[in-house]
């Protein structure tokens, strides 16, 4: 019998909260800005409040308040705007609200919820919360930028052009959701300091004819630019933030799969840049993968090394996860073209190989040499012909995993490692729910969003969430902290490592392959200490103060510059 075990947070808190929203309700009433709201993140307990709070408020109380509210909302998008207001309203009680319940905050202000929200955003819009730059500022857009107060305080941005919004498509303008959304995970999850993040939206118009039909549309109402126009705006894009913000690390976040490739190759040794979507999510798959294997060896006795991974889906999230994976083989001794002929790649047409005709740049290191046959068009023919220990989706096909290439999949191994990693949860290749059932709960399962627990013959069992959430806001905070000049591919391995390092014993024994997201702070301070030392080691890092502090101060003081609610 399987059971779905729903998400019950815990309600407790002591903790005492700071009533800084009403000073920051009086101040906003008076200067009217819209951006002002930002500044005020650094609060003391105001004493002038006397008498303009309610006898018996008591912070801790209050907090608990938000949370009873939270919780008689019905739909997820409904929780996402109360959040969101509360936000704006009152930013501690919002992170700590965070902070206290992360389990069940975590899926409403990030995926699954925040692909509604991106969906619905130009319905649901009240205020600003970031900046927008369009192909029309080409020109000035220094000048734009100048208009993001507290310029001296921005240390990471999370910049989207929208135009592939987790396996959503193209959602213009209403891609913006996506970077308030990660950022707001970086404060909870890494401590940076609120009003240390910037949320950026280029327009650079979009194809979502139904968005362009759509009288509330807040984007351009015009079609995406061509190639040569974007090229130009993101050169002075770059060029202009590093001169407006000199200690930003800027994070490319869902942009479509070339653009992705292109615009990370161009600027990853100019600028402390990353792309979330190539280099976030291979190292979180590369994690999870890491303890995933060693569980499979213990069911099956294979060596690590001849693991045998089977990719479905070759965007840029697929290939940016599959070559992360090669760090895996490598660590097993494998030289870097043994690892390579360990991984298979399947796209809409089916096996990715040398002698199916033409293929787009980013699928040819991956394209297969040693098969020369006729298309092999159908996943579960392709599950014969390779015999995976491990099948990964990154195709946003829904149910692209059925039951037949599950059990598949079953048949071929002890315990089959299925990672099902499209977002959002509806996109995704397969439920937890059936991986049990037709696996008959031997599946090692991670996905790319949020499934709740299940019981299954008397045993509870835990899906893995194999998303970028994990990394980036400790690789974030690492490559802030060293001032990095650049995000290196050892910085991000270092993350990858440091997140599968960081299992405890009891998660260990409850099978899992990350970490309870609870947990997450600390993660990400191992992560950070780890992305520091990268830096160093790479000759990247510009913070010298840190190179002489021993293992146990550098962590203490990583802690010490982390923000909390
Ligand atoms: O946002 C997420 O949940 C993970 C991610 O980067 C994506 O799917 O593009
Ligand atoms: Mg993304």
């Amino acid at each position: 019998m399987t059971v779905i075990v729903p998400n019950v947070a815990g309600t407790h808190t002591s903790s005492r909260l700071i009533p800084y929203w009403f000073k920051h309700y009086v101040l906003r009433q008076k200067d009217g800005n819209p951006n002002e709201h930002t500044k005020h993140y650094n609060f003391n307990t105001p004493r002038d409040m006397k008498g303009l709070l309610p006898p018996a408020y008591d912070e801790a109380t209050h907090y608990q308040r938000a949370l009873e509210q939270l919780r008689t909302k019905v739909s997820p998008l409904e929780k996402y705007i109360f959040l969101s207001q509360l936000k704006d309203a009152n930013v501690r009680v919002f992170y700590r609200l965070c902070a206290e319940h992360l389990a069940e905050i975590t899926p409403l202000i990030y995926t699954p919820t925040v692909g509604d929200a991106c969906l619905n955003y130009s319905h649901i819009y009240s205020r600003p919360e970031g900046l927008y730059i369009s192909i029309q500022d080409m020109g000035k857009i220094g000048e734009i930028l100048q208009h993001w107060p507290h310029a001296e305080e921005a240390r990471i941005a999370v910049v989207t052009d929208g135009s592939r919004i987790l396996g959503l498509g193209d959602l213009g303008v209403n891609g913006m959701p996506i970077s308030i959304g990660k950022l707001s995970l970086y404060v909870a999850g890494a401590g940076i300091r609120p009003s240390s993040t910037l949320p950026i939206c280029l327009d650079l118009g979009t194809n979502n004819e139904k968005f362009l039909d759509d009288p509330l549309y807040l984007g351009l109402r015009q079609k995406r630019v061509s190639d040569e126009e974007m090229a130009e705006f993101m050169n002075e894009f770059m060029k202009e933030m590093t001169a407006r913000f000199p200690k930003l690390l800027v994070q490319f976040e869902d942009f479509s799969t070339d653009n992705a490739f292109k615009y990370l190759d161009l600027y990853r040794n100019k600028y402390p840049a990353f792309n979330d979507d190539i280099q976030g999510t291979g190292a979180v798959v590369l994690s999870g993968f890491i303890n995933a294997a060693k569980l499979h060896s213990i069911a099956s006795g294979l060596p690590l090394s001849e693991q045998r991974i089977l990719f479905f889906g070759a965007g840029s999230a697929g290939v940016g996860v599959a070559k992360q994976l090669l760090t895996f083989f490598k660590l097993e001794g494998l030289t870097e073209d043994e690892a390579r002929e360990r991984i298979w790649l399947v796209d809409s047409q089916g096996l990715v190989y040398d002698e199916r005709g033409k293929l787009p740049e980013h699928k040819k290191y991956f394209s297969r040499k040693d098969y020369t046959g006729p298309p092999i068009k159908k996943l579960i023919d392709v599950i014969d012909y390779v015999k995976p220990t491990a099948l990964l989706g990154l195709s946003t096909v829904k149910d692209a995993f059925d039951e037949g290439v599950v059990k598949r999949m079953a048949e071929l191994n002890p315990r089959p490692i299925i990672f099902p990693l499209s977002n959002p949860v509806r996109l995704a290749e397969v439920e937890f729910k059936s991986a049990v059932e037709w696996t008959d709960g031997k599946v090692i399962f991670a996905s790319g969003s949020p499934f709740y627990p299940i019981v299954h013959d008397g045993k509870t069992l835990y899906a893995g969430q194999g998303n970028n959430m994990y990394i980036f806001p400790g690789l974030g905070l690492g490559s802030i902290l060293a001032k990095a000049s650049s995000v290196t591919d050892s910085m991000v391995e270092a993350a990858s490592l440091g997140l599968a390092d960081s299992l405890t014993k009891d998660e260990e024994d409850d099978g899992l392959v990350y970490p309870r997201i609870e947990r997450i702070r600390e993660i990400s301070v191992q992560i950070a200490f780890d992305v520091i030392r990268a830096a160093q080691d790479d000759g990247v890092s510009c913070n010298a103060s840190l190179k002489d502090k021993s293992d146990e101060d550098l962590r203490e003081w990583v802690v010490s510059k982390m923000w909390n609610a």
